[in-house]
């Protein structure tokens, strides 16, 4: 099959990569495309400099754009990073978290609202994300959760324009025309109008605001010469929509494996609760640091289901001689992939039950028991992390890992606090994964469920006590 007809057709062009024959090592996946199953192409393609981002980042760099991600040139790239990095350090993380529990609370105040009737999680996940993005990075909500749809009309466009992308990526020559399709520019503009009414207001709030918008700016004058406010415009969108529907889609992700192994999640609600038994420590949400099995849960989540698929592409430089990827050589101007979904299956780095949600892999223990019942020895358990790269790796890895898991920990914490969940009637939960669109990041359907909230005087609490987060929150913008 063409590599074209293949991506047109790519509902799950990972999983039928990944059963297409278990043991290869590598594929064609397009006319002038390799993708690598081998833990040891890794880090030759992710962390070399040789190797620049292929021809799908140049949909990044249609005019007026120059967001981070699309950018190929090292040194240049270093230059924007080095922003991003300020922004998005461990350090700044506690500032957010005020944001994130302000909207945490939005959240639960509309889900308590909605409880025992059937909603669709992964809808308010997405409402959620996004106007944290929004907080984060420009100190403005989008108040998705609040009004219950998409107030400002930008989820679905990007996921088109996602979907498009992955397409037209297969015949980059096509890309200096995008914006002469309607669909493209529809979206582009809309993007633009927002970015810029976002900058406008944030502006207005002066520049003493710590957001994420300060650091790209670099308003505290770290840099000798001051960014330019159209590269701040579009790391400003690209915070938005490479940071709401990837954490989006891991939470959901998350949500849907525990409701596939109730004895998992029964386990790590009983973990949470515990954790978190009095109203005093509603904010306390930093102690997640102290629930290893959240985080062997979100790591697993994240081997089996990470948000991008199938990798990310780069290219063998077109005007070099070609590079040698392991005992391949490989030709100049090809693109490669390490094919994420297959990796982090793979039974050579994970196993026992490479395809299966088990959490407890992740755990330092002297023996482990397997979901069958039968015990394993530490020496039987194959766990190989430099296998495990959801955040890919080297210079270009994600800008936002840091915030991406605040916000996977406390979304996680906060619902499996308040509420038991359970599958909505009538909806078949396999679904939910064979629905999965891999189009360079995930496309999601819904995921229905039926909350019951087992602690309502502890949301009030949250209720009670939310306004006095938010005005904690703008008190530190003015106190840092
Ligand atoms: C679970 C959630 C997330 C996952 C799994 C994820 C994953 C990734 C991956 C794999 C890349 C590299 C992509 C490539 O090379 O093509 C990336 C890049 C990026 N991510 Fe994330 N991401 C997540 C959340 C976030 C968040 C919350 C933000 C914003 C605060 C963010 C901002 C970025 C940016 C700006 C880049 C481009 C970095 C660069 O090119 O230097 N991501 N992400």
């Amino acid at each position: 099959m063409s590599g074209m007809a293949m991506w047109c057709a790519s509902v799950s062009l990972s999983e039928s990569l990944y059963m297409s024959t278990q043991s290869w090592k590598f594929l064609y996946t397009g006319p002038n495309e390799l993708s690598f199953r081998r833990k040891d192409i890794i880090e030759p393609i992710l962390s070399n400099k040789e190797l620049h981002k292929g021809p799908y980042y140049d949909l990044r760099q249609v005019p007026a754009r120059n967001p981070v991600d699309g950018i190929k040139d090292y040194r240049e790239h270093a230059a924007r990073r080095r922003l991003w990095s300020r922004g998005t350090s461990v350090s700044m993380t506690k500032i957010y978290t005020q944001s994130l529990i302000v909207g945490i609370h939005e959240l639960l105040d509309e889900l308590l609202k909605r409880q025992d009737t059937t909603i669709d999680i992964s809808e308010w996940l997405s409402f959620t994300a996004t106007d944290f993005m929004g907080r984060m990075t420009f100190s403005t909500s989008f108040d998705m959760v609040k009004m219950g749809y998409d107030s400002v009309g930008i989820i679905k466009p990007v996921e088109e324009i996602t979907y498009q992308s992955n397409i037209i990526a297969q015949t980059p020559w096509i890309i200096p025309y995008l914006m002469w399709l309607p669909q493209g520019k529809k979206a582009l503009n809309q993007g633009h109008r927002l970015g810029g009414d976002m900058v406008r207001k944030r502006k207005a709030l002066g520049t003493d605001t710590r957001d994420l918008y300060y650091y790209l700016m670099d308003e505290a004058g770290f840099e000798n010469v001051k960014p330019r406010e159209t590269d701040v415009l579009s790391d400003g969108i690209t915070a938005i929509a490479a940071g709401s529907d990837t954490t989006a889609t891991a939470i959901t992700n998350t949500l849907y494996y525990l409701l596939k192994h109730p004895d998992v999640k029964t386990r790590l609600q009983r973990d949470i609760r515990e954790a978190f038994s009095s109203s005093r420590e509603v904010y306390d949400y930093a102690k997640s640091v102290k629930l290893p099995f959240l985080d062997a849960c979100i790591n697993e989540s994240l081997r089996l289901l990470p948000p991008g698929l199938t990798g990310f592409q780069r290219q063998v430089d077109p005007s070099g001689r070609g590079k040698m990827l392991g005992e391949h050589f490989v030709p100049p101007g090809t693109n490669v992939y390490a094919h994420l979904y297959s990796i982090q299956r793979d039974p050579r780095y994970f196993s026992p039950l490479p395809e299966i949600f088990w959490p407890d892999r992740w755990l330092d223990q002297n023996t482990y028991t397997l979901p069958t019942g039968e015990s394993i020895s530490k020496d039987a358990l194959m766990l190989s992390r430099d296998a495990y790269y959801p955040f890919s790796i080297g210079q270009q890895s994600c800008a936002g890992r840091n915030i991406a898991l605040l916000e996977l920990k406390t979304l996680l914490i906060a619902i499996l606090r308040h509420f038991d969940i359970q599958v909505a009637e009538g909806y078949q939960l396999d679904g939910y994964e064979e629905a999965l669109k891999d189009v360079h990041v995930t496309l999601r359907g819904p995921l229905c469920v039926r909350l019951h909230s087992v602690a309502t005087w502890m949301i009030k609490t949250c209720q009670a006590t939310s306004y006095q987060a938010r005005n904690r929150t703008d008190f530190q913008s003015r106190e840092q």
